[in-house]
């Protein structure tokens, strides 16, 4: 009785209908294939198309737009905005539920009009948010939490849920 290894990283099998066949499914490419994958499904030459993540921003006095739902006029330092993302960090950090604890903190907190949303941006490709954004993200694995990033927006955690 062979206890079959793991299949690679992003992909899925699956039965197929027209017989009774199993085949393999590139949940990075959505391409499906009847031989076993060996490598992951992100390996290169697969770019991924899009990814889904929450993120927490402290927005300070040097973003972009120091305003926000919260506060018409931002004035905090960016040293103090660091502070304050690093506490939510080691918060989530010793979180069970880490995807639960970063949408309340989100909704409570974040300096983005997705707080509403816990933070959810919805799916993106590369090239839609600011660069240093893009390149966190879709460096993170899924259920991944990124360090803090710099953008012109302010400073975020970033969870990757897709
Ligand atoms: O740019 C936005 N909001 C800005 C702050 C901000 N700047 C960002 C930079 C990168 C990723 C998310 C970001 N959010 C604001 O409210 O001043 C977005 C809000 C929303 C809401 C829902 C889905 C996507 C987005 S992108």
């Amino acid at each position: 009785m062979s206890s079959e290894n793991p299949l690679p990283a992003g992909w899925e099998k699956r039965q197929s209908r027209t017989n009774d066949r199993v085949y393999y499914f590139n949940t990075a490419t959505g391409v499906s294939q009847w031989d076993r994958p060996e490598a992951s499904a992100f390996g290169k030459g697969s770019d991924l198309k899009s990814v889904q993540c929450l993120h927490l921003l402290v927005k300070h006095e040097g973003s972009r737009n120091p305003s926000s739902w919260r506060s018409d006029h931002i004035t905090r330092s960016k040293e103090d905005a660091i502070n304050i993302l690093k506490n939510y960090e080691r918060e989530l950090r010793d979180a069970s539920n880490i995807e639960g604890k970063f949408r309340d903190l989100a909704k409570q907190f974040s300096d983005c009009s997705s707080a509403k949303r816990g933070g959810d941006l919805g799916p993106f490709e590369r090239r839609q948010m600011q660069k240093p954004f893009e390149d966190a993200s879709f460096a993170l694995e899924v259920g991944e939490m990124s360090p803090i990033v710099d953008t012109s927006s302010g400073v975020h955690l970033i969870y990757r849920i897709k």
